[in-house]
């Protein structure tokens, strides 16, 4: 069976791509049997995006320049979302993400984005004190929010006094209350929150927010904040987002870098085994929002048909 190829002009990819490519050649080939593969080559300091299944993929050279795009792409997003609604009402989550968005707090977004716009949202916590080292609201705090003029009651995280399961109940009618007020968007479709934004990280067993292969979290469908107390990976208590609600905004960005998640991108996004159970980031299809996956060239490196070059 012939594999067909064909070239894609750079014009079809991402604006905000485009723009920092040095030299990249894009191609692809099209297979009766195996569908279509990307194959990128990137030579320099390109970077290279294409749309595939309806998520687009930028892939970079380093982390560094990974930041450097994800810091654009957030502040764009904020600054529409500004304009559009008067907010930005965007979710973090914890982990390597956050080290990945430290860029905002530097020139020119520390001056140009609209900090005062914007609400903070967990997509998930760990049921910890503020103060531990393993809260996701304290990483972001450290990194970021302590740096950049937030409003302070903007700033929503969890009560870290209670049970995971009040935790979780409490956050949901926080957000209940926002959304009602239209501080977060409703969704046109169901009565979900539609949040600007929700960033993602993915961990190598694919788990994103705190929804982990297997767990029985993932089939919940009436609640928009659930809890777990068996976190395969510590600590145990956790609340999260629930798949509707990430599948209900406008914009998902799932940002991944290192080797040790290349096996797990490369099942996530050549979709292998589509039969097989799925693993959480692979259920992370927004309805009618955007999703972008952001990786470094080490965790894009298994990827079907992708051959990287210097
Ligand atoms: O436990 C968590 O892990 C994931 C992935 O973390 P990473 O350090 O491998 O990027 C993170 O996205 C999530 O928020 C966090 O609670």
């Amino acid at each position: 069976m012939g594999i067909y190829k064909q070239s894609v002009d750079t014009h079809l990819l991402p604006p905000s791509s485009v723009s920092s490519f040095s030299t990249v050649s894009l191609s692809l080939s099209l297979s009766p049997t195996l569908g279509a593969v990307f194959h990128f080559v990137v030579r320099s300091m390109a970077l290279c995006g294409a749309k595939k299944d309806g998520r687009e993929l930028k892939i970079y050279e380093n982390t560094d320049e990974l930041s450097t795009d994800l810091a654009d792409y957030i502040a764009e997003l904020s600054e529409n979302s500004v304009k559009e609604r008067g907010v930005f009402a965007i979710a973090l989550s914890g982990g390597s993400l956050i080290s990945l968005i430290c860029k905002l707090c530097e020139a020119p977004y520390n001056k140009t984005v609209d900090w005062a716009k914007w609400y903070i949202f967990w997509a998930d916590e760990r049921v910890v004190a503020k103060s531990h080292a393993d809260s996701n609201y304290k990483l972001a705090k450290d990194g970021i929010l302590s740096k950049v003029p937030v409003i302070p009651s903007h700033v929503h995280s969890i009560n870290d006094t209670v049970s995971a399961e009040k935790a979780a109940e409490d956050y949901e009618f926080v957000i209940r209350q926002l959304v009602r007020t239209r501080v977060i968007n409703v969704s046109d479709i169901c009565d979900c929150p539609k949040f600007d934004l929700i960033l993602l990280g993915m961990g190598p067993d694919g788990h994103v927010a705190s929804l982990f292969p297997g767990h029985s979290v993932l089939d919940e469908k009436e609640q928009w904040v659930t809890f777990i107390t068996d976190s395969p990976k510590p600590p145990p208590e956790r609340i999260t987002f629930t798949l509707p609600v990430i599948n209900s905004a406008s914009n998902v960005a799932v940002v991944v870098t290192g080797g040790s998640k290349a096996d797990a991108v490369h099942l996530v996004v050549d979709d292998v085994e589509p039969d097989h159970p799925s693993l959480p980031a692979k259920l992370v299809q927004p309805t009618k929002g955007n999703l972008v996956w952001f990786l470094d060239k080490a965790a894009a490196s298994k990827l079907d048909g992708t051959k990287f070059s210097e």
